[in-house]
């Protein structure tokens, strides 16, 4: 397995979970379509519950925890089994909070300057978020050029349509998304339906070679482990 958060899947479903029980199901569905990573969104009250059951019940799948927004809800999220983290945006104190669980993560950025910021701290695999409403593709696109060290798993109004036009850029490794569990099929509990939607998204190309080399010389900030280290 990859040692990096961006090289396990081309797709990480974005999932939110109101109801602790669908949690074991909706992830055995994720890891039968061929996706065996979740990030569990702490939107709602039922996921951390959610997230214990998934670490206790499918040790298969690599659990990270989404929308981590405080360094409290870091906490929260390792004690609760997360493997690795991810949060919409970065702040100095949230920053410290991500870094102290030990874990892996992928800090949130938006803007140049803020891709900038971070990278001067060292973290070089980024969400940018949110995707779409930031630029999208001509961002990322522009943002290669001046700053080829930083690599993105972009996340926010991506698509099954749009998701393989990013997976084709040097500086996207993966790309996050709700589309593999929307609510409605996850309200009906039809488990045939997500493992379906995993399966067409673990079959879109991963990114290109050289993401790979850009990532081979990145510097890796001291407490960032690999998502590998971490299982
Ligand atoms: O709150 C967070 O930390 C998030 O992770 C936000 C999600 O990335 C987006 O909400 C993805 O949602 P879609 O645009 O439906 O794919």
């Amino acid at each position: 397995m990859s040692d990096s958060l961006l090289d396990h899947v081309p797709v990480v479903p974005v999932v939110v979970v109101d109801d602790p029980d669908d949690a074991v199901p909706l992830a055995r569905a994720l890891v039968e379509g061929g996706l065996p990573v979740i990030e569990l969104t702490l939107r709602t009250p039922a996921a951390l519950e959610a997230m214990s059951r998934i670490s206790a019940s499918v040790p298969e799948i690599l659990l990270g925890a989404g929308t981590v927004v405080t360094p409290h809800q870091a906490k929260l999220a390792a004690d609760a089994g997360a493997q690795f983290l991810v949060s919409p945006g970065a702040t100095p104190s949230l920053l410290a909070g991500l870094r102290d669980t030990g874990l892996p993560f992928l800090p949130g950025a938006a803007t140049v300057s803020e891709v900038m910021a971070l990278l001067e701290l060292g973290y070089t695999e980024l969400k940018l978020f949110p995707a779409e409403a930031s630029g999208g593709l001509g961002l990322l696109k522009s943002i290669h050029a001046p700053l080829p060290g930083a690599r993105f798993c972009p996340t926010g109004g991506i698509t099954a349509a749009t998701a393989a036009s990013y997976l084709a850029l040097p500086n996207v490794g993966c790309v996050g998304g709700t589309w593999i569990t929307p609510s409605d099929v996850i309200a009906r509990k039809d488990w045939a339906t997500v493992a379906e939607l995993a399966r067409a998204a673990s079959a879109l190309a991963p990114s290109s070679p050289k993401a790979a080399v850009l990532s081979s010389t990145e510097t890796h900030p001291p407490a960032k482990r690999t998502a590998a280290a971490a299982r």
